[in-house]
């Protein structure tokens, strides 16, 4: 088969190759566990599913019991989608097809108990940041406290009691109309905790974000919610292991990561780094990532040489969620939305630590020094000369 779209996952390409004790074999040198532990759906949830061309799956990560501490149970819900209508549309036709296409989606995430939910990147806009145009796509910025965006998931988040992660592009009227690409955190009642901006911003091929809004500034926040400390590292920054790293020091037993990648970029790059950050930081990490191509009116170019074009590529999908021992679930599609659950014992983040150590291990206040160091500006590298 060739490579690109046709391909509906990688997961399923190995579990249709392989079976019986080399499918096993596989699945716990490169999962982690030979089992996945699935989790059964209900059969409502996936006929609705059916119905609006979406898959469920859902999956199990339990602990070991302890004398302690009663197990903290908590079910994550991750959502991967495609825009709904043409990107020539007016903004508030194009928003309101894509709040149609996703309410299934996320009822059946209520339906099945999920507790945190988290969207993708900019989830109620196409990812128009490659055209650097400002009109008309500015207009899809929202306010984070009253946007329409918010106001659809507060009343879902009510009813399912359920924490809902709004990724936003953000304008704060207050602040000068400026932009930002924001994750909103609305609690189970509906209420809004707060929001982080995404601090690290994308220069490379048609990611043209630069253009809209600055790097973050509101650090690296840890929401206490009533489902455990949850945290939301945004696209771009999972390329940067001291942003996975401050979540962790400010005590994130999840990581959220919507995100916008696309396949001739970053695909090869996409299993690895969320799942390295779980490891590292023994945490749980959510990586969700876009689905489909989008198209714009005009054409634009990536700086790279090559033709104009109107299309950004394949947003590759293939959502995935990591324990903080490294074992992971299957991606989603490659090509299809979907609703992604794990059931976590957030018990398991402290028994890595025991075991593991890292935290323990990892040196803050001697890499604290030498990075301090490394940032001045007459630092010399510690280069150790071969002649
Ligand atoms: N949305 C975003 O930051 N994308 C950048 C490309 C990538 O990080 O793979």
């Amino acid at each position: 088969m060739a490579a690109g779209l046709q391909l509906e996952s990688f997961d399923k390409l190995v579990s249709d190759a392989l079976s019986g004790a080399d499918l096993d074999e596989f699945n716990r040198i490169y999962y982690g566990r030979t089992s996945h532990h699935e989790l059964e759906v209900k059969a409502a949830n996936l006929e609705q599913a059916q119905k609006n061309n979406f898959d469920i799956e859902a999956y199990d990560f339990p602990a070991q019991e302890e004398d302690t501490r009663s197990p903290r149970i908590v079910k994550i819900g991750i959502i991967q989608h495609c825009i709904a209508t043409s990107t020539s549309k007016p903004i508030q036709a194009q928003r309101q097809a894509i709040f149609d296409k996703i309410l299934p989606i996320i009822e059946c995430a209520g339906n099945e108990g999920v507790n945190v939910l988290c969207l993708i990147e900019a989830w109620s806009m196409p990812f128009a940041f490659c055209t650097r145009e400002k009109a008309p796509w500015c207009q899809f910025a929202e306010c984070a406290e009253t946007g329409p965006s918010v106001q659809f998931l507060q009343n879902l988040a009510i009813k399912y009691n359920m924490v809902i992660i709004s990724p936003i592009l953000e304008r704060d009227e207050t602040h000068g109309d400026t932009i930002w690409n924001t994750a909103v955190v609305i609690n189970e009642c509906g209420k809004i905790i707060g929001k982080h901006r995404k601090n690290h911003i994308p220069r490379v091929g048609d990611f043209n974000e630069s253009t809209y809004y600055f790097e973050g500034n509101t650090g690296h926040p840890v929401f206490d919610t009533k489902y455990g400390k949850i945290a939301i590292n945004i696209c771009y920054g999972r390329h940067h292991p001291q942003n996975w790293l401050m979540f962790g020091i400010n005590g994130a037993e999840i990581v959220f990561n919507p995100s916008a990648t696309v396949g001739g970029l970053s695909e090869h790059l996409w299993s690895i780094e969320a799942r390295n950050a779980a490891i590292a930081n023994s945490f749980f990490t959510c990586a969700i990532n876009r689905v489909g191509r989008e198209e714009f009116p005009n054409e634009f170019t990536s700086g790279d040489g090559k033709p104009a074009h109107k299309d950004f590529g394949h947003f590759f999908g293939s959502s995935y969620i990591t324990a903080p021992d490294g074992s992971r679930t299957p991606g989603l599609s490659r090509i299809k939305d979907g609703l992604l659950i794990a059931q976590v014992d957030l018990n398991l983040c402290r028994q890595v630590k025991d075991k593991w150590g890292f935290r323990m291990t990892q040196r803050l206040d001697y890499y604290a020094g030498l990075i301090k160091k490394a940032a001045e500006i007459d630092y010399k590298p510690q280069v150790v000369s071969g002649n």
